[in-house]
């Protein structure tokens, strides 16, 4: 994703993917199949609202770091990676979001 961080964490992820189950929360998600992986994601979006939601703004980060890491196993469970999302913002740029919903509805 051009920053070091988020690509040294793609690449423990895609690491994981050989790792036994047992020695691994990464690679437990991998052995229990793209359902858990997305319903693990879901659960941290539903984290990260309840904190934004809470008025504690310092309780938002930790779960948007929780909902990061299992986007981005979800990606890599799919063959994608959070550049391929990095290069489809960069797509949008310049295109509003009002005036790409117009085209889109008509
Ligand atoms: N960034 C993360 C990361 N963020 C969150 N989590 C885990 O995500 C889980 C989500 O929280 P939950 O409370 O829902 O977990 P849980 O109750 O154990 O899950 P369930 O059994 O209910 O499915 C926790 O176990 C967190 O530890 C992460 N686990 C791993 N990483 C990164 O992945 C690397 C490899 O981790 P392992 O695969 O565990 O070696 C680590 O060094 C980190 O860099």
């Amino acid at each position: 994703m051009a920053d070091p961080v988020f690509d040294r964490l793609e690449a423990t992820i895609r690491a994981r993917r050989d790792s036994p189950a047992d020695t691994s929360y990464t690679a437990s998600l991998f052995a229990r199949g793209r359902p858990k992986i997305a319903q693990k994601l879901g659960e941290e979006a539903v984290e990260t609202v309840i904190a934004a939601c809470s008025g504690d703004e310092a309780s938002i980060v930790p779960e948007a770091a929780d909902l990061m890491f299992h986007l981005a196993v979800l990606l890599a469970d799919a063959g994608l990676s959070l550049d391929d999302v990095r290069a489809e913002l960069e797509r949008r740029e310049g295109v509003g979001g009002l005036v790409e919903k117009a085209a889109r509805t008509g």
